[in-house]
């Protein structure tokens, strides 16, 4: 199934429109069975997520498990990390439980030991959506899309686009810096119920319309493509700049 893409006039719309989507998504998964458990990247998306969705009421974030989709190896404390920048930007204003944020081991990051890191990860997903065999379902996985058309620590070209057992796989030679990582795995992304990719800027046009006009491309954001749910890009204008109107719409609530 195609994506859906939703473009709006700038930023604070887009953050505006992401936030109604969001509360929509946790209201659902909180009504169907009791929970959200939602993965988010870094860059600049924990900003455009959060810029109004810490001040939403009508979010219950008591109900919320927050993972990473990857994480770069460094402390929690470190500019470079994901964790930090959720935290500051999310996780510092919402009643998240201490206890459903499952962040990356800190000791194992900083020594960059991104193996262990990856299976103790590994070990926190299995442990919350249980180790039945049966792959994860998150309700909601939020993502950037990188100027190469990466997402999560999923790079053009890289082995690890075709692997198939890992839940959570360490990478160690990322071409965006730091190269050591831990990533969610094709078979977990494309397991989720909703995929929302959140990007904006000129910057990020060339690789929007290819993403989304040239599906044989087969670049890591086209390869997100749940078997049981559905993908959603929020842009902003100016990273639709090159897409025909045909192409997208608007988020109405
Ligand atoms: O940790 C990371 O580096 C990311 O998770 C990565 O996948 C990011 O989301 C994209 O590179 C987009 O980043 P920007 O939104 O900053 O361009």
């Amino acid at each position: 199934m195609p994506s859906t893409v939703y473009s709006f006039s700038s930023t604070t719309e887009l953050s505006g429109g992401l936030n109604a989507f969001v509360e929509k998504v946790s209201r659902e998964a909180i009504a169907d069975h009791g929970a959200v458990s939602v993965a988010i990247s870094g860059g600049s998306l924990p900003k455009l997520l959060s810029k109004d969705l810490v001040h939403n009421k009508n979010v219950d974030f008591s109900k919320w498990h927050m993972f990473w989709a990857d994480e770069r190896c460094v402390g929690h404390d470190h500019d470079d990390s994901n964790y930090k920048e959720v935290k500051k930007t999310l996780l510092d204003h919402v009643p998240i439980p201490t206890n459903q944020i499952h962040s990356i081991h800190e000791a194992y990051a900083i020594n960059k030991q991104s193996e262990k890191a990856a299976e103790e990860y590994q070990q926190q997903v299995v442990s919350f959506f249980g180790g039945n065999g049966s792959l994860p379902r998150f309700d909601l996985i939020l993502l950037g899309m990188g100027p190469d058309g990466h997402c999560c620590s999923l790079f053009p070209g890289h082995p690890l686009l075709q692997e198939a057992n890992l839940l959570v796989a360490p990478i160690n030679d990322s071409p965006k810096p730091p190269p050591e990582r831990i990533t969610l795995t094709f078979p977990v992304l494309n397991h989720a119920k909703t995929v929302v990719f959140v990007t904006a800027g000129e910057g990020k046009q060339d690789m929007v319309q290819k993403i989304i006009e040239e599906p044989q491309l087969q670049l890591p954001c086209q390869r997100v493509q749940p078997n049981a749910g559905h993908v959603y890009w929020f842009v902003d204008d100016a990273a639709a700049g090159k897409l025909k109107q045909a192409s997208y719409g608007t988020y109405k609530l």
